[in-house]
């Protein structure tokens, strides 16, 4: 199993006391498995997908990266799995002004030093990047942004791919176009898609759905 995620909990501090955002959720993802994650607004999907991620740790419970505890990592354990075992997309783009396409695609990859410029090419060609490939962010397009912004996540080849709302920024066709590619692309990796989305017609095309209400699995 890639991802096993076994009764969490996580509540934050509020004036009011404690708020309890996610109370009990299981769930798993398996090889080439896209799971699409829904629910209101304020349902606690974007607290999962931290939690997942490990940028935040749950109250209780146990998640499980190929069937490693994160909460027994290291620190440098931590930072591999943030860099290359988990990639995330988010909405924003979070491209670096200052790097062409071609580095802002190698970036996260160089960092973890998983970089294979064989697959980076792959990747700008499949995104339609190749003639962007000496641009800066500035001089792309919204969807164009996007895309390399996938591209950099999947660039160190990553086990599971955590996205938020990834094409939420992009008009309709285009975020179809877009989630099409990385549905493609996160399949011929053997990797494993949670996405969060609000778009019925994206969440239709995902292997499973995944409700959340009121902090439980709906
Ligand atoms: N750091 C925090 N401190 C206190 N409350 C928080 C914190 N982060 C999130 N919350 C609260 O937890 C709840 C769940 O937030 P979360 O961002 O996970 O929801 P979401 O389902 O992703 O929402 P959206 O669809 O609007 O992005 C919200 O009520 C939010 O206000």
């Amino acid at each position: 199993m890639l991802l096993t995620v076994q009764d969490i909990h996580k509540s934050y501090q509020t004036a009011d006391g404690p708020f309890a955002v996610l109370r009990g959720i299981d769930l798993t993802l398996q090889v080439g498995e896209t799971l699409a994650l829904t629910g209101e607004s304020g349902s606690g999907k974007s607290t999962l997908l931290h939690l997942i991620g490990g940028l935040d740790t749950p109250d209780s419970g146990k998640i499980l990266h190929e069937g490693r505890d994160i909460a027994a990592l290291d620190d440098a354990g931590r930072a591999s799995l943030r860099r290359g075992t988990v990639g995330v997309v988010f909405q924003q783009f979070n491209l670096i002004p200052s790097l062409s396409v071609t580095d802002n695609i190698a970036f996260q990859a160089r960092l973890s030093d998983r970089y294979d410029p064989d697959w980076a090419a792959v990747l700008a060609d499949r995104m339609g990047l190749t003639p962007h490939l000496a641009k800066y962010p500035e001089q792309l397009s919204g969807g164009q942004q996007q895309r390399v912004a996938i591209a950099r996540t999947l660039a160190p080849k990553p086990r599971v791919v955590l996205a938020d709302e990834p094409t939420g920024n992009l008009d309709e066709a285009t975020a179809a176009t877009v989630l099409d590619l990385m549905l493609e692309l996160v399949a011929e990796t053997g990797a494993g898609l949670l996405m969060v989305t609000h778009s019925e017609g994206l969440a239709a095309r995902m292997s499973r759905r995944l409700h959340l209400r009121a902090g439980q699995v709906a």
